[in-house]
């Protein structure tokens, strides 16, 4: 088969690209440090830590309160019960039904590679209605390596059925980790301008940016005919 002629495959990171979760996170994180008598953290503070996945988030927390990292165990033990389910203050950003949608029926296929842990992983996007979107879900804790490793998103290119050497598959994120992990595959990024990166964009490496989830379809297209 000439791999040039099929769809080619789009994977999407998670937090910060397809859905805006800092407000479940930071809800989360402030129950533990409640239950600990330590101090409370901020949204905006919360959102900064979000991308490295549990561990980093943790590590960072740590940190910022001044708290001993000989700790963190007990202190992720008691967010991981908190965060299986922490769905009610998440939402998808606007647009991202329709965008998926569109590239689903142009017969690309979808991934997700994230560094949140899968079960979350997979009971948000139950939640959100959109896992049936997806033909292969790689978390946090599915291979040995988190982003910004490349072996997540081979991974989730592996179990996409891509040709690793397909030059058009793309990677969606909105991340420090997201533009370092697709450099090291190497995969073309797009990035997420509203996400939760605190780089500026311009020091990223990435194929295009964009902000309105309205314009990915085009993005994606205009890539494979550049
Ligand atoms: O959970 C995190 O810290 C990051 O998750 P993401 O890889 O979906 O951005
Ligand atoms: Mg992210």
């Amino acid at each position: 088969m000439n791999v040039c002629m099929a769809p080619w495959p789009v994977v999407f990171d998670l937090d910060g690209t397809l859905i805006d979760s800092a407000p479940d996170i930071h809800a989360c994180v402030n129950s533990v440090l409640t239950q600990h008598d330590s101090p409370l953290l901020t949204l905006d503070q919360v959102r900064s830590f979000i991308g490295g996945g549990v561990d980093v988030l943790w590590q960072k927390i740590m940190a910022a309160q001044q708290l001993p990292q000989d700790c963190k165990a007990d202190y992720v033990a008691a967010f991981m019960i908190c965060y299986q389910d922490a769905t009610q203050l998440t939402r998808l950003f606007p647009n991202v039904v329709d965008a998926l949608g569109v590239l689903a029926d142009r017969g690309h296929p979808l991934g997700i590679c994230t560094n949140k842990p899968l079960a979350v992983t997979q009971a948000i996007l139950a939640h959100l209605d959109i896992a049936h979107l997806f033909g292969c879900v790689i978390g946090g804790d599915s291979v040995a390596q988190r982003k910004p490793h490349p072996a997540p998103l081979q991974a989730t290119l592996a179990g996409l059925g891509a040709d690793p050497a397909d030059p058009r598959a793309i990677y969606v994120g909105d991340s420090e980790f997201d533009a370092a992990c697709a450099s090291a595959v190497p995969v073309p990024f797009l990035i997420y301008s509203r996400g939760y990166r605190q780089t500026p964009i311009e020091q990223l490496p990435h194929l295009a940016q964009f902000d309105d989830f309205a314009c990915l379809p085009g993005l994606v297209e205009r890539h494979a005919t550049a």
